[in-house]
């Protein structure tokens, strides 16, 4: 089985520009990427998708840390692309590259997860993770994909499982995940980066957090 991260690296987690500059997003984007990668470092094959030069090149530290993966480049639409190597391939992983506090235990639950159509939903409607069997089931991201695809599959009368995970729902879009990755990531490369520019504060009945002084 093949197990895809498409990746961004150009202005990527613009839900977060608010809170973070450019750079700082950068820098969040590939450190996150690191970790979902040592999670997948069991899986055979490992194909990370750029849509540009600039990812290209900022992956280029994947060949020598991560023998598992390689880099492509395609400039499709995330739902063109991925619907391109569940016709390719038939069995296929698609894992997003915002999910950093996986690891391998979660994901080899998740690869042994049985089902046409295998989904991971995120806590905010979307799809983390996504395991395809069959190649009738199509994907269409964004806007609460998680609820389109357990549509799409039952219209095209495939299995479909959810899979229940904490970790795996946590994708990091917003100030409210970054919360999440500060209280549970400790040991990730995502959290050492983070907690070098932000702390968490639990001096209120909510924790919140706040940028190091
Ligand atoms: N190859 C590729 N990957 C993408 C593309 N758009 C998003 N991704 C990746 O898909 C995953 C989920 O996307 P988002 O959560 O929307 O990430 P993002 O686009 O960086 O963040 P926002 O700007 O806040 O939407 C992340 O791992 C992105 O790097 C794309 O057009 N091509
Ligand atoms: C890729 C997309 O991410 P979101 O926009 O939900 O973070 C999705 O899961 O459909």
């Amino acid at each position: 089985m093949i197990a895809v991260v498409p990746f961004k690296y150009r202005n990527p987690k613009t839900r977060l520009a608010k809170i973070l500059s450019l750079d700082e997003r950068k820098k969040l984007a590939m450190t996150m990427l690191r970790d979902v990668l040592s999670a997948l470092s069991g899986v055979d094959r490992v194909t990370v998708v750029v849509p540009d030069d600039e990812s290209v090149k900022a992956c280029s530290f994947i060949n020598a840390k991560f023998e598992n993966a390689e880099v492509v480049m395609d400039d499709r639409n995330l739902d063109d692309l991925v619907n391109y190597f569940i016709d390719s391939h038939g069995e296929v992983a698609v894992v997003m590259a915002d999910l950093p506090l996986l690891n391998e235990k979660i994901l080899s639950k998740f690869f042994e997860t049985d089902g046409d159509v295998v989904i991971a939903p995120g806590r905010k409607g979307g799809t983390n993770m996504l395991l395809v069997r069959n190649r009738m089931f199509r994907v269409s991201y964004h806007y609460g994909s998680f609820m389109k695809h357990l549509a799409i599959a039952k219209s095209r009368k495939l299995k479909v499982v959810v899979f229940d995970s904490f970790y795996s729902s946590i994708d990091i879009d917003d100030e409210s995940d970054i919360l999440e990755l500060l209280i549970h990531g400790e040991g990730k490369e995502s959290y050492k980066f983070l907690s070098s520019i932000m702390s968490v504060d639990c001096s209120s009945k909510d924790p919140y957090i706040k940028r190091r002084t």
